[in-house]
This record gives structure tokens, C-alpha cells and sequence, in this order.
């Protein structure tokens, strides 16, 4: 069997159960799972092929767990990534904090990746605006503090936003800067 090949490795990162497997699922099969919540253990790799202009690349997704235990372990999959999807869940404030730890830690460590934030669980606070507890501009104003890139989406279902068109040889994981990425895994 022959290895498969990367053109492109991005890392999700964030503190347990913000929905980054789910964000992962909905992009690569197109559903989103109900039934008990099952923590990541370690990491886990997904391939997922785009098209892009012309040609096809590799996608290579790292699902890393978002449990402190793991940290050490994240640290080795987001080496030399070429975009990080840096998540919080909008109704848990302590995962805001976490988000910002791995925005920090990224931009000292990795400096050619992108890193978009990723706020997550759109349709809790659509249902109930009290269990919000992640305002919209602390969240705005960190983005453009740190200069990350984000976008704002409201109840996406792909994650194609992240993805354009490369530039020669290269590939550009995001070209879209300066607003404010929410992503909703949940529904439509
Ligand atoms: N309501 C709602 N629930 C969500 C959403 N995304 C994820 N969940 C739920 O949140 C829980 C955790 O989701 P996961 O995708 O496993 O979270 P994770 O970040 O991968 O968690 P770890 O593997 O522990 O790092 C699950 O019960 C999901 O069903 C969302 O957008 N809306």
C-alpha cells in the first residue's frame, strides 16, 4: 500500500468536548453525530481530498484531544501545520481562555500558520441567550489583538471557508482575515 500523501496539514485544536470531532465529521462526512459524547484520545487523522482550482490536494487533519492530559501530546501534531482551527465553545467562558493559551503558543511556535478561531455550539446560545458566556467582542477584539484570521459563519455545515486557492506551488488555507469565525455543527 502506498503512503498517502499531504499537501497540506492543519490541527484542531481547543479544550475538551468544544465540538472539534464533531467540526471534523460535519466537514469530512457530511453529519453530525447524536449519542454519548466520546473524548479524543490522543489524536486522531483524517485525510479529506479538495478541489482546488484545477487540481486536487490533500487536506491532512489532525483531531487532537482537547484534554490537558494530552497537552505534550498536541504540541507534536500542530509542528509544521499550515493552519490551526483554534475552538471554544461560546456557552463555556473557560474555554475561551484555553483557545487563547493555544493562539499564544502557536504564534511563538509557528509562525507560518494560520490560525483561524473558532467559536462553536452557535445554536445553544441561539436557543437561550443567557448560557452565552463568550461576549462577542472580547472575542473580536482578541482576533484583531493577535491577528488571527477568523470569519464569521452562522450555522456552517463544510468547513470549505478555510480552504482557496493556492498561490503557485503553495497551498493558502484561508484568505478571508479580519471578521470573526463562528461555526455551528449542529442542524442546518
Ligand atoms: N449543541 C451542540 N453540541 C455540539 C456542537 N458541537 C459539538 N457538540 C457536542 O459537544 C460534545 C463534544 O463534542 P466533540 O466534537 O466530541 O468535542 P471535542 O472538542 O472533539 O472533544 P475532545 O475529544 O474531548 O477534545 C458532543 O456531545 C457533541 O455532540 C454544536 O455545534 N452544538
Amino acid at each position: 500500500m502506498s503512503a498517502m500523501r499531504v499537501d497540506a496539514k492543519v490541527v484542531m485544536l481547543g479544550k475538551e468536548s468544544v465540538g472539534k470531532t464533531s467540526l471534523v465529521e460535519r466537514y469530512v462526512h457530511h453529519r453530525f453525530l447524536v449519542g454519548p459524547y466520546q473524548n479524543t484520545i490522543g489524536a486522531a487523522f483524517v485525510a479529506k481530498p479538495i478541489q482546488v482550482a484545477d487540481r486536487v490536494i490533500t487536506l491532512g487533519i489532525w483531531d487532537t484531544a482537547g484534554s490537558e492530559r494530552y497537552e505534550a501530546m498536541s504540541r507534536i501534531y500542530y509542528r509544521g501545520a499550515r493552519a490551526a482551527v483554534v475552538c471554544y465553545d461560546l456557552t463555556d467562558s473557560s474555554s475561551f481562555q484555553r483557545a487563547r493559551f493555544w493562539v499564544k503558543e502557536l504564534q511563538n511556535c509557528e509562525e507560518h500558520c494560520k490560525i483561524y478561531v473558532c467559536g462553536t455550539k452557535s445554536d445553544l446560545i441561539e436557543g437561550e441567550r443567557a448560557l452565552r458566556q463568550v461576549d462577542f467582542h472580547d472575542a473580536q477584539d482578541f482576533a484583531e489583538v493577535f491577528l488571527v484570521r477568523s470569519e464569521m459563519i452562522y450555522k456552517t455545515q463544510e468547513m470549505n471557508f478555510f480552504f482557496s486557492v493556492p498561490e503557485e506551488t503553495g497551498v493558502d488555507l484561508g484568505q478571508k482575515k479580519d471578521s470573526y469565525f463562528y461555526s455551528c455543527c449542529h442542524g442546518n
